[in-house]
């Protein structure tokens, strides 16, 4: 086998090599695109020779000879001909396929898994050839930005506008000028996923590390980076399982340090892991299968059999009731209740009787056991992570309940506060993010599986809710009642496991909940997972920094 820092090597020749295809314009690409075929066309030529072939033309030649290049692109050539939404490169691919396959003999890859989600059958997701303009767009965008369509976008394609907010921060925060140098951003991002043992990501942004100049000692561990980097763990631990741990001192640590961060540094490192936490939670709770490209995701042996069960054979399930199939009521009757709390006129609360349901909320969420799956980190996550066993604790359950009092949301919202001072420190940003946290807070089709013309409102409110009462924020015109009323109790143990500990999650328990939902409606609610877990992090994370300055 080849050794760590050859696969990294060539991981790296492999993307400059398509690389040479991204590009919107249809002359530029075809240029690209000539420029792949005659590559792979000289080396057919030489296959089988020992000779180092010379492609100086995008400096590939590293002393790889013919046969060992096409090998190892085979999986590029393979994903690029299925998952690219420009048909010339879909189907260039697929002839060079062939030739190799014809002229050769060489055995093609096959690709396994099913489509981006082993939650969700191939046919039901968006596919990247669809013929819908708006995703049309955003898939070239998509791709032109990362060098493909991840499954993870083609999955959020479900919802194109929330899609169209979310690569543009995405591209803003990765790619676009910015405070913190490339390779740091995307070892930030790696670090992130660390935390939530989400190697998916991972293997992503290592590669788009490489593409943009990284340090490939870097993907050795935390080991190999410099001080800097690594004074930055800790803050991202806390953020990412208690952040109402944080305190303007850690700011300060990182700021007055020897390392000196710059605060507009520091902001763009705390949103970006805000931002990969967050994300992480969504590839476990959408069952994110790997790219075709990664290991696990295509074969070269014809007899392998694709075991798509591997994820449901686990037998724990999130709690007890996941196992009552009739979901108190099944969905008529969540309608039933989100119309009457509706046409209820506003009750009038104390906010003595507010303070009681959020703690009520809180305190039951506290008690709610999630699925006992624990997965023990691989050393190729661990080697990222320090502390590997600090992780959500309920908030009900902090040790100094009096010191660290529930974050009241009045006092320093997104809205008023943190959207301002992200904007001042790292430009724009704020703006984007309120877009994107806007999107997702406000989505709706007016629709709830099969039913149309709902007002899905109260119950999308409800959602957002529990997941900041769970990280401890509190919303004084919140009538904390209707947590209990919307969202039974198997549907929170849910929301807990993707949203605290989302390397938990099985099949089963996403098969478990919402049954009467639509694919679509459970990414959606998975996609306000991800933006209410988000902005619950930024807000303690920016309310620190703002601490610190004044
Ligand atoms: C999460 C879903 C129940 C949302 C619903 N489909 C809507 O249009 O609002």
């Amino acid at each position: 086998m080849a050794d760590e820092s050859e696969v990294v090597q060539r991981d790296k020749e492999s993307l400059r090599f398509f690389h040479v295809i991204c590009y919107r314009d249809p002359i530029a690409r075809k240029k690209g695109l000539d420029l792949l075929k005659s590559s792979f066309d000289a080396l057919i030529d030489r296959y089988g020779s020992p000779r180092e072939v010379d492609l100086s033309s995008n400096n590939i030649s590293n002393g790889f000879d013919a046969k060992r290049q096409i090998i190892e692109h085979l999986p590029g050539l393979l994903r690029l001909s299925i998952q690219c939404p420009f048909k010339d490169v879909r189907e260039t691919c697929k002839s060079i396929l062939a030739d190799i396959k014809e002229r050769k003999g060489i055995k093609l890859p096959r690709k396994i898994g099913g489509g981006p989600s082993h939650f969700i059958a191939e046919n039901d997701v968006v596919p990247v050839d669809t013929e819908d303009e708006q995703t049309k767009l955003l898939f070239m965008e998509a791709f032109i930005q990362n060098n493909r369509v991840p499954n993870i976008i083609q999955l959020m394609s479900y919802h194109p506008d929330y899609l169209d907010c979310f690569l543009k921060t995405q591209h803003y925060l990765l790619h676009e000028d910015g405070p913190l140098p490339f390779d740091y951003r995307h070892y930030i991002s790696i670090m992130a996923c660390g935390r939530h043992q989400c190697s998916y990501l991972i293997k992503l942004q290592a590669q788009e590390f490489l593409l943009h100049g990284g340090n490939p000692e870097w993907l050795k561990g935390i080991d190999y980076v410099p001080q800097k980097l690594k004074d930055f763990l800790e803050i991202n631990k806390i953020l990412a399982h208690r952040p109402w741990l944080i305190t303007k001192e850690h700011i300060e640590k990182l700021i007055a340090g020897k390392n000196r961060w710059s605060l507009s540094e520091l902001t763009h490192a705390l949103i970006l892991c805000t931002h990969f936490h967050a994300l992480s939670t969504f590839v476990f709770g959408c069952g994110l299968n790997d790219e075709i490209d990664f290991q696990n995701g295509h074969t070269f042996s014809s007899n392998h059999v694709d075991n798509d069960d591997s994820y449901s054979s686990d037998s724990s399930s999130l709690s007890d009731s996941a196992n009552n199939s009739d979901e108190e009521g099944g969905l008529s009757a969540l309608m039933a209740r989100m119309k009457e709390l509706t046409e209820r006129k506003e009750e009038e609360l104390t906010i003595e009787e507010r303070l009681k349901d959020f703690a009520k909320v809180e305190s039951q969420s506290a008690e709610i056991t999630t699925s006992q799956k624990i997965p023990s980190p691989r050393a190729d996550i661990l080697r990222y992570v320090e502390d590997p066993n600090f992780t959500y604790k309920d908030f009900a359950k902090r040790d100094s309940v009096t010191e660290i009092p529930s974050f009241r949301a009045q006092d320093y919202s997104w809205e008023e506060h943190g959207f301002s001072l992200a904007n001042r420190l790292y430009n724009e940003i704020g703006t984007l993010l309120d877009d994107k946290f806007n999107m997702a807070y406000n989505l709706t089709y007016y629709t709830m599986g099969n039913n149309t013309q709902v007002d899905t409102s109260s119950f999308r409110k409800a959602i957002w809710s529990y997941i900041h009462c769970m990280y401890g924020i509190r919303h004084d015109d919140y009538n904390y009642g209707e947590v209990n009323q919307l969202l039974e109790r198997n549907l929170k143990a849910y929301i807990k496991t993707v949203t605290c500990y989302p390397e938990r999650l099985t099949k089963k328990d996403y098969d478990g909940v919402m049954k009467e939902f639509k694919h679509s409606e459970k990414v959606h609610v998975n996609l306000m997972l991800l933006e209410a877990r988000m902005q619950a992090e930024l807000l303690y994370a920016l309310r620190a920094v703002m601490k610190y300055m004044t």
